[in-house]
């Protein structure tokens, strides 16, 4: 078993835990790991403060030049994205030549754990989580080979799994121009 030789791709909704997880995963797989929320935060500032001044279409507009920077980057590393990375078709596009894990948890969760005070979506309103959620399930679906649950499962069992399935994976084919991708269908995993 290897890992696949480009970015292993984390997804999902708000403190699902991609950044802290896909930490784990990528240092258990002993490969770099880059939260493309950081690298936003090192270029233009703190995210809820960017959503203040400039708002979100411009945030969204900067969020997908960023990752589709770091996907571009060769070699076997993990990659963080933000909640709302999906939102944007030319970054699904993207996505279909990475292995991708959708984070899954459930408000009640979020709720016990989450800061809230950093995601501006949730900030003044944190029953938001479930409808942004509702809203964009079907774009995390799209993208996503397996989902694992967090809210079920210890920080440290779920980067064992998830590396697991990233050293199985290494086979996903980037699609070619006027052929299906050989996508095998999303995996529901605990
Ligand atoms: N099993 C788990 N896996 C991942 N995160 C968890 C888990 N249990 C609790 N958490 C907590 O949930 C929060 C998730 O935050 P974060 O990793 O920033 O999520 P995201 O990047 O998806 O927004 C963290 O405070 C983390 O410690
Ligand atoms: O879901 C979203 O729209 C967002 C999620 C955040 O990242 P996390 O999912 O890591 O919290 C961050 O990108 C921004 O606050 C917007
Ligand atoms: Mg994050």
């Amino acid at each position: 078993m290897r890992l696949p030789d480009r970015a292993v791709v984390f997804v999902g909704p708000m403190a699902a835990g991609k950044t802290s997880l896909g930490k784990r995963v990528a240092k258990e797989l002993g490969v770099p790991f880059v939260d493309t929320d950081a690298v936003f935060v090192r270029q233009h500032g703190q995210i809820a403060e960017f959503f203040t001044t400039h708002g979100e279409a411009e945030f969204r507009r900067i969020e997908a030049e960023v990752i589709a920077a770091e996907l571009a980057v060769p070699g076997g590393r993990i990659v963080a994205l933000g909640g709302g990375a999906v939102l944007r078709e030319s970054t699904r596009e993207l996505l279909a030549g990475h292995p991708v894990v959708l984070l899954m948890t459930t408000q009640e969760a979020v709720l016990r754990t989450a800061n809230l005070a950093r995601r501006p979506l949730l900030r003044d309103d944190p029953e938001a989580w479930g409808r942004i959620l509702a809203e964009r399930k079907p774009l995390y679906d799209e993208v996503a080979d397996v989902t694992y649950r967090t809210d079920r499962a210890t920080k440290e069992q779920l980067a064992r799994r998830v590396a697991q399935w990233a050293r199985s994976f290494g086979k996903k084919s980037a699609p070619q121009p006027g052929a299906e991708a050989a996508t095998p269908p999303n995996r529901s995993e605990s």
